[in-house]
C-alpha cells in the first residue's frame, strides 16, 4: 500500500516520525508539500514565510535525491491532491505531524480526517513538539514534555524509495519551481535568515560551539543579541530542526561544558517555554482572536488608523520603536525585549487593540509561530490579567540597552549624524525641525501613566480577578517554587514572561 507523507511545518528529514513510519512500510513512498491557497492567503502568513518555505523545500529536495528519493509539490487544496492520489493509487495511508497551529489549520486538519474516514482511509498523525493534543490537565504537561524530549531521536533511512515521477497524478510535480507561481501577499525580507535543514544545523552548531557564551549577557541588547542568541526561531517554526534535537543537543553540551552552564540553562528554559506557550494555543485556539481575559477589552475601544500606520512603518518619532519596526521589515527578526517593547508601545502607550498589531507582526516575524506569538501579544498588552503589567518606556530601554545608539543609527538613517546625547530623544535637539524625522507621536510619560491607570483599574475588578484565576489554572506554568526562585536570580525578567 502507498504511504503518503504530508509535510507542513516540519520541513526536514532528521527526527521526522511520519517519514520514518512511511519508509517502514517497505513500499515506495510519496512525500508531498502542498501550497494551499486557503492557508496562505489569510491575514498573517506572508511572502517572506513562503520564501523561507521554498528555500527549505529546495534543500529537502536535495537531501531526498541524495538518498534516492524525491519530493513532490502542488498548488491547490489538500483535498484535491488527496483525491488525485486516491484516483491514481487507490488505497493509501497518510502520515503527518500534528500541527499545533491556528483554528484555521486545525479545522483544515479536521476536514482531512473526515475526508479520509469517509473513504475508509487511514490518516496517522504524530506528535510534533512537546505539546499534547487533548491534554486533560496542565498539571501533567511537564511530565509529558520530558517524556517526549527523552525519546531517542529518529534516524533517517539510508535509502528512501519514492514513487516514480511519471506515475504520480498530474497535479503533483517534482519541479519545485512551480511554487514561484504561488502568490502570497506581504514583503520579502531584504537581508536575514535562509531556510533549510542544512542552514538550521549550521546555525545551531555555531551557537553551541561558540556564540552561546554571551547568551545571558547580551539577550536584551538589540544589536549584540542578533549574534549571541541562537537564531533558531525560524528553523524551529518551520520545522527545519526538531525541538527534541535542540533539547537533547543542548543537554549534551551542558554536561560537557560546566563553565557555560548558566547561559545554556537560560537557553534551555526558552526551549521549554516554546512548548509551554504552544500548549496554551492547543488548549484554547480562540486566543488568536479573543482576549484571554475579556474584561480588558473594555479599555481599547477607539481605533486610530494613522497611529497604527505610523507605528507599523517605524515613523512614530520614538527612535527605539522606529528602529525595531524597521529592523523587522528589513530582516524579520528582533530580540525578545524589542518585540515586547513594540507591542507594549502600540497596545499600551498608544492604547490600540492588540488584534490588528498582532496580525501585522505575525506577517513580519520570519519565525511566526502562532502559539508563542498570540500568548506573547496578549501578555505584553496586558490582556491575560495574570501577568505583571509591563509598560515600557522606549527612551529608557534605549539608554539601558543601546546606550550609543548603534541599533538606532543602523535602522534609522535620518538620525545617523546627530550627537549620541540626543539619540534617544532627538526632539530635544535645538535644530530638530531641520531633520527629516517626525515629532514624537505621544508624550511617553503621560501616555504610559494613562495606560497604567486604566489597566490597573480593570485588573482590580472582581470580574478580571476571577477570570485571571481561572485562566491561570488552565494555562499557567506548574514549575516548582524553588525552580522559579532559581530562575529569578538568573534573570529577573523570566518570571513575568513565563507565568
Ligand atoms: C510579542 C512577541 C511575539 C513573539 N512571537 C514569536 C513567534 O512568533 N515565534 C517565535 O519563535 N518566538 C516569538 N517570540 C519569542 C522570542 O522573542 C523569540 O523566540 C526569540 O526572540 C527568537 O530568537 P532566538 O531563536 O535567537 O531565541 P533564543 O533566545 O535563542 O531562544 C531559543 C528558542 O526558544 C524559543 N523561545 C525563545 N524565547 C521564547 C519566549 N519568550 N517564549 C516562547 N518561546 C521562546 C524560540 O523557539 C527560540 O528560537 C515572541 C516574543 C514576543 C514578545
Amino acid at each position: 500500500m502507498l504511504h503518503v507523507v504530508w509535510l507542513k511545518r516540519d520541513l526536514r528529514l532528521y527526527d521526522h516520525q511520519p517519514l520514518y513510519e512511511a519508509v517502514q512500510g517497505g513500499e515506495p513512498i510519496l512525500p508531498i508539500y502542498i501550497a494551499e491557497p486557503s492557508i496562505w492567503q489569510g491575514q498573517e502568513l506572508s511572502a517572506r514565510h513562503f520564501h523561507f518555505v521554498k528555500e527549505s523545500l529546495m534543500d529537502l529536495q536535495k537531501s531526498f535525491r541524495q538518498k534516492g528519493g524525491n519530493l513532490f509539490t502542488a498548488i491547490g487544496e489538500i483535498e484535491e491532491v488527496l483525491e488525485g492520489i486516491n484516483r491514481t493509487f487507490g488505497e493509501f495511508i497518510l502520515h503527518a505531524h500534528e500541527e499545533n497551529g491556528t483554528p484555521h489549520t486545525y479545522e483544515r486538519d479536521l476536514r482531512v480526517h473526515k475526508w479520509m474516514k469517509e473513504r475508509g482511509l487511514d490518516f496517522r498523525e504524530y506528535q510534533h513538539y512537546g505539546v499534547v493534543r487533548r491534554l486533560k490537565s496542565r498539571n501533567d504537561f511537564q511530565a509529558y514534555w520530558e517524556q517526549f524530549m527523552n525519546k531517542p531521536l529518529i534516524p533517517v533511512s539510508e535509502h528512501i524509495t519514492c514513487v516514480e515521477t511519471d506515475k504520480t497524478p498530474d497535479l503533483l510535480t517534482d519541479q519545485l519551481e512551480v511554487l514561484n507561481h504561488f502568490e502570497v501577499g506581504g514583503k520579502l525580507i531584504e537581508t536575514g535568515q535562509v531556510g533549510g535543514e542544512r542552514r538550521a544545523h549550521h546555525t545551531f552548531n555555531d551557537f553551541l560551539d561558540e556564540r552561546y557564551q554571551c547568551y545571558h549577557f547580551h539577550i536584551s541588547k538589540p544589536m549584540a543579541s542578533a549574534e549571541s542568541c541562537s537564531r533558531l526561531s525560524p528553523y524551529l517554526a518551520w520545522g527545519n530542526l526538531s525541538m527534541r534535537y535542540a533539547v537533547q543537543k543542548t543537554r549534551e553540551k551542558m554536561d560537557a561544558s560546566p563553565k557555560g552552564r548558566k547561559h545554556l540553562k537560560m537557553f534551555m528554559s526558552r526551549l521549554h517555554w516554546h512548548c509551554h506557550f504552544i500548549q496554551r494555543l492547543e488548549d484554547d485556539p480562540s486566543i488568536t482572536e479573543h482576549a484571554i481575559n475579556p474584561a480588558f477589552d473594555q479599555i481599547r475601544t477607539e481605533w486610530d488608523e494613522e497611529a497604527f500606520t505610523r507605528w507599523y512603518n517605524g515613523r512614530t518619532g520614538i527612535p527605539m520603536i522606529d528602529a525595531a519596526m524597521r529592523a523587522l521589515h528589513e530582516n524579520g527578526w528582533v530580540n525578545f525585549r524589542s518585540r515586547a517593547m513594540v507591542v507594549s508601545f502600540v497596545c499600551n502607550t498608544l492604547l490600540l487593540d492588540w488584534r490588528k498589531p498582532g496580525h501585522a507582526l505575525a506577517g513580519l516575524f520570519l519565525d511566526y509561530e502562532p502559539g508563542i506569538h498570540y500568548s506573547q501579544i496578549q501578555m505584553q498588552s496586558g490582556t491575560t490579567g495574570f501577568n505583571t503589567i509591563r509598560i515600557y518606556n522606549p527612551v529608557k530601554q534605549g539608554i539601558d540597552h543601546d546606550p550609543d545608539g548603534v541599533f538606532i543609527k543602523r535602522f534609522v538613517p535620518e538620525l545617523r549624524a546627530i550627537p549620541v546625547s540626543f539619540i534617544h530623544q532627538p526632539w530635544q535637539l535645538p535644530n530638530f525641525n531641520e531633520l527629516d524625522y517626525p515629532s514624537p507621536i505621544v508624550d511617553i510619560p503621560s501616555a504610559n501613566k494613562k495606560a497604567r491607570d486604566l489597566l490597573w483599574s480593570v485588573k482590580q475588578t472582581d470580574e478580571a480577578k476571577s477570570t485571571a484565576q481561572k485562566q491561570l489554572k488552565k494555562h499557567g506554568s506548574r514549575k516548582r517554587k524553588e525552580k522559579e526562585r532559581e530562575r529569578q536570580t538568573e534573570e529577573q525578567l523570566s518570571l513575568d514572561l513565563f507565568e
